[in-house]
């Protein structure tokens, strides 16, 4: 099965101003249609860790690939590239800009992509939020619409450039128990149907279990 995400001896320190060895050579790989989930402590590092797998901390030792690229080293403008590209973020957070609308703010990841019309992006755009069952908020504000609703925009904005690869840190976090399951059960849905993999910190541990494997980390290691 083709690789998605691979990290190779992935090691990161932090100056403060003691050196810390934060992350202590990690070695994983996630492959296609792959629902993964990063469980551990608190301070165990996993939003250090998925922060480098996103490409948005460069400042690690080792080796990153993405769809079998090699990312570790590139400079800022090709980050920035396979960034948009490969990967859709869903945070605790979702990060909508309020005064934009659902719609406009699905389309900007892909009018930053500039690979497509306009018309393509707002065409991708409704096919995202009408996959999510949203697509009759298409024209509110972001800031009229509930928590869960703006998780499930997060989500069609993470889609919106079909990425190889969906990373979310504790996307359920400030939801409910009926939203944090719906927002499952659409992770599961792009996985087993869309063949999208996904890597999402958690520290819900019945959201984990029922992933297709649980990345446990201690201490900066990953321990199994
Ligand atoms: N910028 C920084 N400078 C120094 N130390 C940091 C920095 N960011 C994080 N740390 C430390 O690195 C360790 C790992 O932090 P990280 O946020 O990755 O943990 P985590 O597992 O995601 O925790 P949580 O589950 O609470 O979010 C912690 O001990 C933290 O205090």
């Amino acid at each position: 099965m083709k690789t998605v995400l691979e990290a190779k001896h992935i090691n990161k320190y932090f100056k403060n101003p003691i050196l810390f060895h934060v992350l202590k050579d990690i070695n994983f790989k996630v492959k296609k249609g792959e629902f993964a989930s990063i469980m551990g402590k608190s301070g165990c590092g996993k939003s250090t860790l998925l922060y480098i797998l996103s490409t948005m901390d460069t400042d690690y030792e080792g080796e990153l690939y993405l769809d079998n690229n090699l990312i570790t080293g590139s400079d800022n403008k090709h980050l920035s590239y396979m960034r948009n590209k490969h990967i859709g973020f869903v945070f605790q957070f979702h990060y909508l800009l309020s005064e934009f609308t659902i719609l406009e703010n699905v389309m900007l990841p892909a009018k930053k992509l500039g690979e497509k019309s306009l018309q393509e992006i707002e065409y991708d755009a409704m096919e995202k939020l009408k996959m999510l069952n949203i697509d009759h908020l298409a024209k509110k504000r972001a800031s009229r619409v509930s928590g869960g609703e703006k998780q499930r925009v997060a989500i069609a904005r993470a889609l919106i450039n079909n990425p190889s690869i969906i990373m979310g840190d504790e996307p359920t976090g400030n939801l409910d128990s009926h939203n944090a399951e719906n927002v499952f059960n659409i992770f599961k849905q792009l996985s087993d149907e869309e063949d999208l993999s996904l890597l999402i910190v958690t520290h819900d541990e019945d959201f984990a279990n029922k992933t297709d494997r649980i990345i446990q980390m201690e201490d900066g290691k990953i321990i199994r």
